[in-house]
């Protein structure tokens, strides 16, 4: 079944915009913001809480199953922090956020993430973690690696989305 509407990942390491970005995107296309992290808590599709982490353990095929036939239509801005389980067939563009390390420093500890966490996350956005899962579960093409340090940065990158959705639905038109 062919989409009208395309879907997107808006992805990156916590605290890098993905919410930021995705709201403000809805608001400029209407397309659908859909909080992964709200899904995993509203619909249960976890294994409990991690106290060390401050975070659900995720159910991935729960999660899958809970979100399958909304998703499938198309038109959903998908916000979290992985991106490499949503099936290739259900996307159409991967946005990766990135920040410099003293940038994400500053927001996450403004969230007073617990130490083990921190690290974590900070060593993951040096090491550009999600960047590889997302060239690796997805063609390389769809994939596009974008700066969110600025508010200015983060205009233009919804700018960008924006023409690439005008365009995606020219190519797409029936
Ligand atoms: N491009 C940006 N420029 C300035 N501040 C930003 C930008 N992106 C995010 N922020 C700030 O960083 C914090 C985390 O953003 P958020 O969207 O919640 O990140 P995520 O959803 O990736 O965890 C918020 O306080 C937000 O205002």
């Amino acid at each position: 079944m062919s989409r009208t509407l395309p879907n997107i990942i808006i992805t990156g390491t916590p605290g890098t915009g993905k919410t930021c970005h995705s709201e403000l995107l809805a608001e400029r296309t209407g397309l659908k913001h859909l909080s992964i992290n709200d899904v995993v808590k509203e619909k249960e599709c976890h294994e409990g809480w991690d106290e060390e982490y401050q975070s659900w353990i995720v159910d991935e095929d729960k999660l899958l199953d809970a979100i399958e036939d909304e998703v499938k239509q198309g038109g959903y801005i998908l916000d979290w922090h992985a991106c490499d389980l949503f099936p290739k067939s259900w996307i159409d563009l991967v946005v990766v956020l990135r920040v410099d390390t003293a940038t994400l420093f500053d927001r996450l500890t403004e969230r007073k993430y617990p130490e083990v966490k921190l690290q974590e996350n900070i060593d993951a956005e040096i090491m550009e973690v999600l960047l590889q899962e997302a060239k690796e579960a997805y063609d390389e093409e769809i994939v596009v690696e974008l700066q969110s340090v600025t508010a200015d940065e983060m205009e233009s990158n919804v700018d960008r989305i924006v023409q690439w959705l005008e365009q995606w639905k020219k190519n797409n038109a029936q």
